[in-house]
Order: C-alpha cells, then structure tokens, then sequence
C-alpha cells in the first residue's frame, strides 16, 4: 500500500468551505459578479432543491475556466454492456431471503478496466428516477481513469476502498484514500480515479436520495463516534489543459459519455458546504457496553443517510471497529437475530468477530430483511464456553454494514457470481444445542 500523499484538506463536517488556488479568485462579496475576478466563470452545483430549510441547504460556488456546460451531446455508453443498475425491478433482479456470502470479489483478468468500467451492481431497492432507494456496488479496477472523468446523477456514493489506495481528483481538488478509510463523493460532481498500487477494489453505497449524515449523540453527548473535526474536504487545484476529455455519466442507472476540449478539473476556487469529503476508520472513537449485554450495533454508525421516518435510516454507514470487550457473563458476539432492515456486510481486513470462517476481506455477506442470522458455529463454541477476561476485539480488523431499511433485489452478476458461496448455510448448522431440562 502506498503512502498517503501530503494532500491538503479543509477540516470538519458539513461546513461553510472555501477555498482558491489562486489568491483573490473567489469573489469577496458577491457569488456573481459581472466579470469574476481572473476572467473565471461563476457555476452553482446544488445538492439540495433551492428551497429546502437553510440547515439542509446544500450547495456550492465553483469559479472556474469553462462553465461545465462546454461538452459535447451525451451518448450512450456501453449499454447494454456495463455492469450497473439505477432501478430494480423483477425484470432486472431478483430477491432472495436466503442468506448470501460472496469470496472475496475477483479482478478482471485484461489490465485496462478503470474504475468506472470495473463498476458492478450487487444489488438495491427502488428507482433513482423516483430518488427513492438505494444501490450496493462493487468495483474492480485494474487501471487508472486515463482523461476521463465519471459523474453520478443519481445519487450520492460512499466508497469503501478495501484494496488499493484511490487517489482522486475532483473539482474541487485531490483526494488521496487508502483502505480503513471512506471517502463521499456526492451528486452530480465529476471525479476521476487513479490507482497508485495498480488495481483497487472496493464497496460502494449509492443512496438516490438525501445525503449522509453524522448520527446524533444522546446521551453519549457533545463527543464521539466519528467527530466532525476528522473529516476531510479537499482544497482547490486546477489544471488548464485542450486535451480532449470524456465525461462518464450515471444518469438513471444507465452510462452515457460526453467529450469536451477541456479538462472537468478546471476550477481555480469554490466556496459552499455541498463538497466531497474523506473519513479515516481509525479515529472513530467507539462507545459500547462496559457491564453486560452486547450492545445493538448501531452504536458504531459512522454516517447515516436519514429517511423521513425518525430513526429508520435509508443506509446506515456502520463500522466495527478494533475496541475492548468487557461486558461480563454475556454472550459477547453479535447475537442471533432477524431484522426489520436489510444488512449487507463487508471485511476491508481482518477477521469479523461473527465469523470464524468463510467472511473474507473483500468479500461481502447479504442477510435480508428477517432472514434470520448471527455468528458461525466455531464462534458460538467459542463465546459459550470462554472465560470472560477483558480483551481486545477486532484488533488488526475493520468489517462494516450498509444497512438499510429497503428490502434488496439481486442482479445476476451478484447470483450468479463465481464467487458465490453456495455452503454459506453451513456456518450455522453445527451450532451446540446444549438444552438440558434438568439443568439451569
Ligand atoms: O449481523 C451482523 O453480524 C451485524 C450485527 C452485529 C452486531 O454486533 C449486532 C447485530 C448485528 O446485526
Ligand atoms: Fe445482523
């Protein structure tokens, strides 16, 4: 893996940004001049409807060389041919209540699929073109966005690098992300993805509608969990070149590509709160239980893309991250259980403290909407049977969940995947019944 590069970010979350590679660039006391200063072109990105209340209001000011609008027509891009969905109905998908693992996703085998060409759906719920649901992908790269920058009008990604760093460029400047770190890159902004380790893999949840969010505290109060201060928003870089570039759209789950004499990444300043932003795992600080009982996972939500119904979220971002345990006599794994939300899983390293087996980094897990589910047979041997010192947990390891309160349908790359793990149910099947009447 390599180093991160001394990339510079604006630190905190959801805040009033500014930034500008060229001193004086961002006008001082208006968004629209007449003429900005430097000859730039004033451009709005919006992220929310222009109406919405003023703490939901999302946007930002971009001065720029070209107005993005310098492109040529859209057309469409390998259609028919590309692995990604934006609606999923019964003729795209299909829903299954069976638990589902997948090995750890393989690369392609040719050297020359970038990122936006090594897109896969795994699955989702719902229509973009409604902006209502969500959609869980995996990437695969082998080689870098060459002159090509890709765009999502259908929502908002949360990438997941498991392997390879992502060195990122957007308009409003570098965004450098390695493995155990997330970044967000939202609605309607143009990124491109180079691999500095020369292939990537990754997770991604695309929620079609609202943004992600810190999770309120409670009783917890003013700190902890991820705190707004370590989330990272990149400055503003800009490059002036002719060359003749590609912009890649996702627009109703479907690719199109424009090309323009421009480079995307041409914006000397911006200012607003609507930016990207990256998030490193290691300094979520973890809250749990320090009596008894495993405590419900939610205590580890990282973001959260609310829906309209207070405390069921559309996607939760939730992580397990390296802790103590210490909760005496308790059953210490994740406990048996059936959900009223759907749980996809991934490992980015490590072992998942529910899986002593099969759960591999890379991989990926699905246990729907009340499948019942819970830890392998060897963990379960394990927690009932173990002493209950204090201990590490989770050491050297990050797993995570897209929960989310849409019951998912699966494409056929993801059922029919080689990677499928068709023996999954036998995880469970050897678990100790070790009922005895007579005994307490
Ligand atoms: O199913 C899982 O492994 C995720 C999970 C973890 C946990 O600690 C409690 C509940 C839960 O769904
Ligand atoms: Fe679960």
């Amino acid at each position: 893996m390599s180093a991160n590069k001394p990339y510079q970010y604006q630190s905190g979350f959801g805040n009033h940004f500014s930034s500008e590679a060229l001193k004086g660039a961002l006008p001082e006391d208006q968004n629209s001049p007449q003429r900005c200063p430097y000859g730039l072109y004033a451009e709005q990105l919006s992220g929310t409807a222009f109406t919405v209340s003023r703490d939901q209001n999302q946007r930002t000011w971009f001065y720029r060389i070209h107005p993005s609008v310098m492109h040529c027509p859209f057309q469409p891009y390998r259609k028919g041919e590309h692995g990604i969905l934006g609606t999923f109905d019964s003729r795209t998908t299909e829903p299954t209540p069976t638990q589902i693992r997948w090995l750890p996703f393989e690369f392609p085998q040719s050297k020359d699929v970038d990122f936006v060409d090594g897109l896969h759906t795994i699955g989702g719920a719902g229509d973009t073109a409604l902006k209502s649901g969500i959609a869980i992908h995996i990437y695969t790269a082998t080689v870098s966005m060459h002159r090509r920058a890709f765009c999502n009008s259908d929502g908002d990604i949360l990438i997941v690098p498991q392997q390879g760093c992502l060195d990122i460029t957007t308009e409003f400047g570098p965004i450098f992300v390695a493995p155990n770190e997330i970044v967000v890159i939202q609605r309607g902004m143009r990124f491109s993805v180079t691999l500095p380790d020369g292939s990537a893999r990754g997770y991604i949840l695309e929620v079609f509608d609202g943004h992600f969010e810190l999770p309120d505290l409670g009783p917890i109060g003013a700190n902890g969990l991820a705190n707004p201060r370590d989330f990272q928003t990149p400055i503003a870089k800009y490059e002036h070149t002719n060359e003749q570039w590609e912009v890649v759209n996702k627009y109703q789950g479907e690719l199109f590509v424009a090309t323009q004499e421009h480079s995307p990444y041409d914006v000397v300043a911006w200012h607003g709160n609507y930016a990207p932003y990256k998030y490193n795992l290691a300094r979520f600080a973890a809250i749990n239980s320090v009596s008894f009982d495993h405590v419900d996972p939610s205590v580890f939500t990282t973001l959260t893309c609310k829906s309209a119904y207070p405390g069921t979220a559309i996607a939760d971002f939730v992580i397990f991250p390296p802790r103590f345990e210490v909760q005496m006599h308790t059953f210490r794994p994740p406990y048996f259980h059936r959900n009223c939300m759907s749980e996809f899983m991934g490992l980015i390293h490590g072992e998942y403290e529910g899986k002593k087996k099969g759960f591999l980094p890379g991989g990926a897990s699905l246990h729907s909407m009340m499948t019942p589910h819970g830890p392998d047979a060897a963990t379960v041997e394990h927690a009932i049977s173990r002493e209950l010192n204090p201990c590490r947990v989770a050491d050297g390891t990050q797993a995570f969940m897209f929960e989310s309160m849409f019951q998912l349908r699966l494409t056929k790359w993801a059922v029919e995947n080689s990677q499928r793990d068709h023996d999954y149910y036998q995880a469970w099947q050897d678990i100790p019944i070790t009922f005895n009447p007579n005994q307490k």
